[in-house]
């Protein structure tokens, strides 16, 4: 394959007037997206940065924000995008762990920031001229294309940096396993601070499709989300399953509604085998993947198609088949993956890095902190390392409970969350979506569940508090809340 930015490119040449990105109310082709990308790259390499020096880019789903991430790259920077909806304080942190040398907006930034804050529309409208870039300061090879920071498990954003190289092996693998070049629209639901967007976002922008892109306001307004989908002509969605699994309480949510779409791209958290079953009576021309892998190793890895048959053989759906050459276990359960796409580590952080990616015969690996098993030819995953709790001494699986409880007949999904008390945990909360809603007294079902949890578990593997929703709440990048909710719970 070429190179990220000379595919880009050859579409720019070759179909100059294709939209390359769209959203309800905004549209870029893929000749704008080329030449203001130069301009601002043009721009960008006169304010004599490092080489390199990353550039953080605020923003929500707009054309401008692609310009800024082609533009960084052309002139040899890593991008760190930040979504609008990201506290301040967590901006703050990681402008400051980045060392960045420079936020580009396409929002409003209100904040007071310790470094040069510049508006992309700013510096496009004050150069208005084209120009004509060399590709030689582009990013390349074990060049860092992008960082994104993850919130990890202590809470502490750790900066993960992506190749050029790494990208490209991802694209290139995305693009030999799914039906990706046939013509057609690539939703965007994930914001750019969340990886997942990178699985639509280049395999869109390399292949020439059209990128659609919801917004965060859109997804907060059922009717405008569904119209909005309507018209998008999608052929290839990409999500959280969370983020299905709310489309799936519309009613109207069907293959009628989104005729051409025929693949369904799902990673980022354990997709339910009810949200499947109930996809493929909606949409039985679609084909459905389930993609599993950590933002360090580029998004994914692994992956099963869904089929009839693998969703009757199992209580759940495996990540990857065992022959997958860059996906393992170690003795003590934990997921490791090798292979290209392992990320260049930690920004600034050797010692993590040096942790979580050790040299084992001379290839940098990664333990990604997933535990899981092998049956039956597949790879199945059972939970995360840090999910792990002690309550009055007793060691717990969330995981393990939570699956319990979503077995029983009248819950539809449930989340587990440890109560903290200066910061021990005292207790367990279970936050439950009911198939039907509640009638009679709160009180009464949770005696009921508790009755019926009881053939399963332990009593002290039981939750001592039951909270009934609507629906469980995501995080903005459209998986549950588990943070969130752990933060509500905290005595
Ligand atoms: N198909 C899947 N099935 C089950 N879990 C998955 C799947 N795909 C991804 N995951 C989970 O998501 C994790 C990767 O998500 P990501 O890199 O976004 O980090 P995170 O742990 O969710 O968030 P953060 O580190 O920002 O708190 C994987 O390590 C795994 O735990």
């Amino acid at each position: 394959m070429l190179s990220i930015l000379a595919a880009i490119e050859r579409v720019a040449i070759q179909q100059p007037q294709k939209t390359a990105y769209q959203t309800h109310n905004a549209s870029l082709t893929y000749s704008e997206l080329w030449h203001l990308s130069d301009r601002l790259a043009d721009y960008l390499m006169k304010l004599n940065l490092r080489r390199q020096q990353p550039i953080v880019i605020y923003g929500h789903m707009s054309p401008l924000q692609i310009v800024a991430f082609i533009g960084a790259v052309k002139a040899g920077h890593p991008y760190v995008p930040v979504d609008s909806s990201t506290p301040s304080e967590r901006l703050q942190l990681i402008t400051e762990a980045s060392g960045a040398g420079l936020i580009l907006t396409t929002e409003l930034l209100q904040m007071q920031m310790n470094l040069p804050v510049m508006a992309v529309h700013d510096i496009l409208d004050a150069s208005s001229k084209d120009v004509i870039l060399s590709s030689a300061t582009w990013v390349q090879g074990e060049d860092i294309h992008y960082i994104i920071y993850t919130s990890g498990s202590t809470g502490q954003p750790k900066g993960v940096q992506i190749t050029a190289s790494n990208l490209t092996h991802f694209v290139m693998w995305m693009q030999e396993h799914f039906p990706l070049q046939e013509d057609g629209v690539f939703l965007n639901q994930a914001p750019y601070s969340f990886d997942l967007s990178v699985m639509d976002l280049y395999p869109a922008l390399v292949g020439g499709h059209t990128l659609y892109a919801i917004t965060q306001q859109e997804i907060a307004n059922p009717k405008a989300l569904f119209d909005s989908l309507a018209t998008s002509n999608t052929r290839v969605w990409t999500s959280t399953p969370s983020f299905a699994k709310m489309c799936l309480m519309n009613k109207e949510w069907d293959q009628k509604l989104m005729p051409a779409l025929d693949t369904f791209l799902f990673c980022g958290e354990v997709l339910p085998i009810a949200v499947c079953n109930e996809l493929m009576l909606r949409f039985p021309q679609a084909i459905i993947y389930n993609l599993y892998g950590p933002t360090e190793t580029t998004v994914a890895v692994s992956y099963v198609k869904v089929t009839k048959e693998l969703v009757a053989r199992f209580e759940q759906l495996p990540i990857a088949p065992i022959t997958e050459p860059n996906v393992s276990v170690a003795e003590d359960g934990e997921i490791i993956i090798s292979g290209p796409t392992v990320s260049a580590g930690y920004l600034g952080a050797p010692k993590l890095t040096a942790k979580a990616f050790p040299i084992v015969d001379g290839d940098r690996i990664y333990q990604t902190g997933d535990i899981g098993y092998v049956q039956d030819g597949y790879l199945f995953f059972s939970g995360r390392k840090d999910f792990q709790v002690k309550l009055h001494g007793y060691r717990l699986e969330i995981e393990e409970i939570e699956k319990q409880i979503n077995n029983l007949p009248p819950v539809s999904s449930c989340v587990v969350v440890p109560v903290y008390k200066e910061k021990e945990i005292i207790s367990l909360s279970a936050h439950i979506v009911l198939r039907e809603p509640l009638t009679g007294a709160a009180f009464k079902t949770t005696k009921q569940l508790k009755a019926l949890l009881s053939a399963y578990l332990p009593a002290y593997m039981i939750p001592k508090t039951f909270k009934y929703m609507d629906a469980l709440p995501l995080n903005p990048n459209g998986k549950v809340d588990r943070k969130g909710l752990a933060v509500m719970e905290t005595v």
